[in-house]
């Protein structure tokens, strides 16, 4: 559905935001994950027909989006990282209002899409006293107007508390049935329940496309757990990758990312997505010195 080959972005001339990124899309929620500066906003704005790769093609059904971006344009929905509310409007006024600009005539839509992302009850009020979860969830109502089949959402739980990020990471699983959606975010715990598929981004380029299984796989036997004393975790954590260390009384138990066992008593843990990638990158690392 979506196919990006060898997509660059190059500012000023020499920076590479986004640097020969390849990867097919399809249906189902895309984790776009990267630290910041690592050219997710680019790529996702390339993708949106915002702004044109400086090398390289985005094909839209085959079609590329730079020859003809209206294709891809009536088919997406974009909620940028900066989505801002206008103060006087209210949010059945903000949905008329995109509703118009968009072409939707149907009032039962906007009914149905207030409803969907559970703001039916705040319908009237003004969406400028909404919280940044509720306007973020105005965001998507207002993105999938035009019931696009693309939905690409920058950062979108940055500042939400942990109910409102629930929610919201259960929305767009739920769209994701149905839709390609592609999510960018730094923090890996908001896609990891939700992506079929993650894209890692680092300085621009595209270092990992895979599910978040094939990612814990290959970080299988990296990760260790040990109950320590706090001298041996001083001496410890000076020579290997320390994950977590929380104190339990008069000692500490540690997660450590290591090739082999890092210290006596060390037993093997299961690591989540987050500690799978820290893993890796410290292999990486390992690997480079
Ligand atoms: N319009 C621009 N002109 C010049 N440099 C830019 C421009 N937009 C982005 N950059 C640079 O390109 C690089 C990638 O930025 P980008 O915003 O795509 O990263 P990001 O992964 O989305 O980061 P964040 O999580 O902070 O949004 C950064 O070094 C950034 O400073």
């Amino acid at each position: 559905m979506l196919e990006l080959q060898q997509v660059s972005k190059i500012f000023g001339g020499q920076l590479r935001a986004v640097d020969q990124v390849t990867m097919t899309l399809t249906q189902g929620v895309v984790g776009l994950i990267g630290h910041n500066g690592a050219g997710k906003t680019t790529l996702m704005q390339m993708i949106a027909s915002l702004t044109r790769p400086s090398s390289g093609a985005i094909l839209f059904q085959g079609q590329d989006i730079v020859k003809k971006p209206e294709q891809i344009r009536s088919r997406l929905g974009f909620l940028p990282q900066d989505f801002g509310v206008y103060p006087n409007l209210s949010a059945l006024e903000f949905m008329q209002y995109f509703a118009a600009l968009k072409g939707v005539r149907d009032p039962a839509r906007i009914r149905h899409l207030l409803e969907l992302v559970n703001l039916q009850d705040h319908a009237k009020r003004p969406a400028a006293s909404f919280s940044g979860g509720m306007r973020r969830r105005l965001g998507i109502a207002q993105a999938l107007l035009n019931d696009p089949d693309i939905l690409i959402v920058d950062e979108p739980t940055a500042g939400l508390d942990p109910e409102e990020r629930l929610r919201f990471r259960n929305l767009l699983a739920e769209l994701g049935f149905k839709k390609l959606v592609i999510m960018s975010t730094h923090i890996v715990s908001d896609v990891e329940s939700i992506a079929g598929q993650l894209a890692i981004m680092k300085n621009g380029r595209l270092i990992a496309f895979e599910t978040p299984d094939a990612i814990l796989q290959a970080a299988h036997g990296q990760v260790w757990q040990a109950n320590i004393d706090a001298a041996e975790f001083e001496s410890l954590r000076a020579q290997v990758h320390v994950l977590h260390a929380q104190r339990q009384g008069e000692r500490i138990n540690v997660r450590i990312a290591h090739p082999h066992s890092p210290c006596r008593d060390a037993s093997h843990a299961e690591p989540s997505l987050e500690e799978a990638l820290m893993a890796r990158r410290y292999a990486a690392l390992e690997l480079a010195a």
